[in-house]
């Protein structure tokens, strides 16, 4: 029996999603929490002739406790997205005091559960979630993600387009490495499994349309939002990789997430030897287990250009992550 809950489950993420989790035979149990809309969600997709049984609920009646209660994974797409011409940081203001509160919830009702982040800022909202479970004492740095997983579906996208192969796209690995947002998304295009053989213009010009490529669709939708549809893809992408991974299945492609480093202290001193001391949190390479992170991988062979890159992810990092953990120390809890 597992049971998935999805929280922010009405939102433009959370309904394709929850569609997309309804899909998976691995999940017998699919709650949709969100303040608006919940059961009207949960009845359309419980017609579905797949395996969960779907319920919806919203605050009233304790419906945070019950939607969390004996969570295998909880997923967290909850929150306000941007508009044209703000940075994720400007979402801080609203989504942080969203993101504690439900993880308040978890640690009271699921403190066992893998938490994957969608809400951002990402490189907040994480470090958000690891404070509050921290002061509850149920923290454990190998079940908490951020999902990065909409950087590396683009990454493969974008260069396998570049090396002539757009159908192929499923074939290209890249590894992003980093945060999520802007210069802190640090794609390692040196490393492209297959190899692309493009100019280091084109290499630059590819890096910067996976670290800006969330701007595009917010220039897009013109005002009506961020990418869902593709983050809804990648997120049931990256969160039945968990569960199977849970079920003890070994999986066939490598997964990153933004983990607190100490999820695997030996894996972090090979990723510390190439990206420094000076943040506790990065998107990584992960081998997935029963326990979430069994292990992190090896960042590789990093390339100058690509050091640079990661110097100033590094340099951003610092900065959101302690926005986040200081929201938590001025939070009554
Ligand atoms: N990690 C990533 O790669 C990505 C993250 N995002 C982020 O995901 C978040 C959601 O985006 P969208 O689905 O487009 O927004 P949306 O506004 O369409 O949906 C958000 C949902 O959250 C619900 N909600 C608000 N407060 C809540 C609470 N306290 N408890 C439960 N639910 C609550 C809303 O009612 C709404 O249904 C945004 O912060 C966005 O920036 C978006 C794309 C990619
Ligand atoms: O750009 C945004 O605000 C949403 C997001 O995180 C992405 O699409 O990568």
């Amino acid at each position: 029996m597992v049971k998935a809950t999805v929280i922010g489950a009405a939102g433009g993420i959370g309904q394709p999603l929850s569609l997309l989790l309804k899909q998976s035979t691995l999940i017998t149990d699919l709650a949709l929490y969100d303040v608006v809309n919940a059961p009207g969600v949960a009845a359309d997709i419980s017609h579905i002739n797949t395996p969960a049984v779907v319920n919806g609920y919203l605050p009233k009646d304790d419906g945070l406790a019950k939607a969390l209660k004996n969570a295998d994974i909880v997923v967290i797409p909850a929150g306000v997205p941007r508009k044209p011409g703000m940075t994720r940081d400007d979402l801080f203001n609203i989504n942080a005091g969203i993101v504690r509160d439900i993880a308040v919830g978890i640690a009271e009702h699921s403190p066992k559960a893998f938490v994957l982040v969608i809400s951002n800022p990402v490189n907040s909202t994480v470090p958000i979630v690891a404070e509050v479970l921290k002061k509850k004492g149920v923290f454990d740095p190998k079940r908490l993600f951020g999902v990065t997983t909409l950087d590396i579906v683009r990454a493969s996208t974008f260069i396998s387009e570049a090396a002539g192969k757009p159908t192929e796209s499923l074939k290209y690995k890249i590894p992003v490495i980093g945060g999520h947002s802007g210069v802190t998304i640090v794609p390692l295009i040196s490393q492209s499994q297959p190899s692309i053989d493009v100019s280091q213009e084109k290499i630059e010009q590819l890096t910067n349309r996976i670290q800006f490529g969330g701007d595009e669709v917010v220039k897009a939708k013109d005002g009506a939002g961020s990418a869902t549809l593709s983050m809804a893809y990648a997120g049931a992408r990256f969160a039945i990789a968990v569960l199977e991974a849970a079920s003890g299945k070994k999986l066939e492609t490598t997964e990153q997430a933004y983990v607190h480093l100490s999820a695997d202290s030996n894996g972090a001193k090979e990723v510390t030897s190439v990206i420094g001391n000076d943040t506790p949190y990065f998107s990584v390479p992960l081998e997935l287990g029963p326990n979430g992170v069994e292990k992190i991988l090896p960042l590789g062979k990093v390339n100058e250009y690509e050091q640079g890159l990661i110097k100033k992810a590094v340099a951003d990092l610092g900065g959101n992550i302690s926005k986040g953990v200081a929201f938590i120390e001025s939070s009554k809890l």
